[in-house]
């Protein structure tokens, strides 16, 4: 039995998750478990995360319900401005990885605050990507100018804050003090400003130092890796992960820091306010490569700013954060799990973006 739950409620549940697995088409390719769906099911189920239930979330309704028509009355931004906060001298795939996929989901319009060294090699990527080469890492310059440039930092970021859906902060930024100094004034300015933030990769680096940048921000969501979370729970509650009271340790995380949204990534995506846990389960593809958690950053960013959207129209009684964090995990395993199915061993992270927009067009198509 499915622990927590009755045997009738675990029945039920089994049968909704049988229902959303072929509407996502992600579960067929799983080795061992291709033939045999109830013992996939049950044993997700037990194992995914034990101390706690956490339940399979109703991704497809959902989608359904958050994802915007594409209406003709409808002006450029509308349907999403997002930007991301990253890119240094190391990483420029990562932030790139980010802004495209909520473009390709269907964001109108996506912006990067990077360094100068990212920038070029940044916009050589896409022409679609508006970049912005305001961040400075201290080996660019001089200890005498580090007021005035980061004065100037915030003085760019606050041109264009108030026009922004969401941030996402992290992907690529790397870790220099001077230069997650200058985000940190970035994510005080998004808080006073009321815009949700997505923190990941160095994003989550910086938090874990100073958590008083995000607690009790509910606009704030975090999506650490298995590095990140370790981090986060050391810094936090004081103590190693114990998958064995994996539910509980995710609750009192996020109470932890205040009520913030988590998403844990993994075999399973466990996602939390510190309300209750939500699981995402299907299942994507066996390629690990570098970059996916970026596409999900960027796509958490979309549904959740689509996600505020329906919950302003008064349609929606959970959580945006929550909403905009299942959405998001959901189509990016559907889409790795298309892109596999024809790159195999060498799908690449350019692969899954690519099937993005398939993945969601088979849940909420255009014309329907
Ligand atoms: N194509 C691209 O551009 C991609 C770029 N990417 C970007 O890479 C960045 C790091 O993300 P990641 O996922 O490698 O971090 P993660 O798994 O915690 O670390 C693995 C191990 O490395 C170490 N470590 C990491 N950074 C370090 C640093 N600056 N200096 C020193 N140590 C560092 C880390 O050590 P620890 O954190 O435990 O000290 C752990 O042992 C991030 O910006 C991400 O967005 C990715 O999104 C992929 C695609
Ligand atoms: N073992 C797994 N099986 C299936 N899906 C997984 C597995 N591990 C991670 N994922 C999925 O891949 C996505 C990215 O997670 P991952 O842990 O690779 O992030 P990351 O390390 O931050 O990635 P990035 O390389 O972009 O920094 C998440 O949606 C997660 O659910
Ligand atoms: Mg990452």
């Amino acid at each position: 039995m499915v622990r927590g739950f009755s045997p009738a409620a675990a029945a039920a549940v089994f049968r909704r998750q049988n229902f959303l697995i072929r509407c996502l088409g992600g579960y067929r390719k799983e080795k061992n478990y291709s033939n045999n769906f109830h013992h996939h099911c049950v044993i997700r189920m037990h194992s995914a995360m034990s101390g706690g239930p956490s339940l399979e979330a109703d991704a497809v309704s959902i989608l359904r319900s958050i994802t915007p028509t594409l209406d003709p009355t409808r002006h450029k931004g509308q349907a999403g401005k997002v930007a991301v906060i990253g890119g240094c001298r190391e990483y420029t795939g990562a932030p790139y990885f980010s802004a495209i996929s909520a473009l390709k989901l269907g964001a109108d319009v996506s912006h990067v605050f990077c360094t100068k060294d990212a920038a070029t090699v940044i916009k050589s990527y896409s022409p679609e990507l508006i970049v912005h080469p305001i961040l400075e890492e201290s080996y660019s310059i001089r200890n005498d100018e580090k007021g005035s440039i980061s004065a100037k930092v915030i003085e760019e970021v606050d041109k264009w804050m108030e026009r922004f859906d969401c941030l996402v902060i992290g992907p690529g930024l790397g870790r220099d003090p001077f230069l997650l100094d200058c985000v940190s004034n970035i994510m005080k300015r998004a808080r006073e400003s009321n815009v949700p933030m997505v923190i990941d990769g160095d994003g989550l680096f910086l938090v874990s130092n100073s958590p008083d940048l995000v607690r009790g921000y509910p606009l704030a969501v975090l999506t650490p890796n298995v590095n990140e979370y370790k981090r986060l729970v050391q810094k936090i509650l004081n103590c190693e992960v114990n998958d064995e009271e994996g539910s509980k340790q995710l609750l009192a995380l996020a109470k932890g820091i205040g009520g913030v949204t988590i998403l844990r990534k993994g075999k399973s995506d466990f996602i939390t306010d510190g309300e209750k846990v939500s699981a995402v389960s299907i299942y994507g593809s066996p390629r690990r490569c570098g970059g996916q958690g970026d596409i999900l950053a960027g796509s958490v960013a979309v549904f959740l700013s689509w996600a505020r959207q329906s919950a302003y129209r008064g349609e929606l009684g959970t959580n945006p954060t929550i909403l905009g964090c299942i959405a998001a995990s959901a189509i990016l395993r559907k889409a790795a799990s298309l892109a596999f199915d024809q790159k195999k061993r060498s799908t690449l992270t350019s692969d899954i973006i690519e099937c993005l927009g398939r993945s969601l067009e088979e849940i909420c198509p255009v014309i329907s």
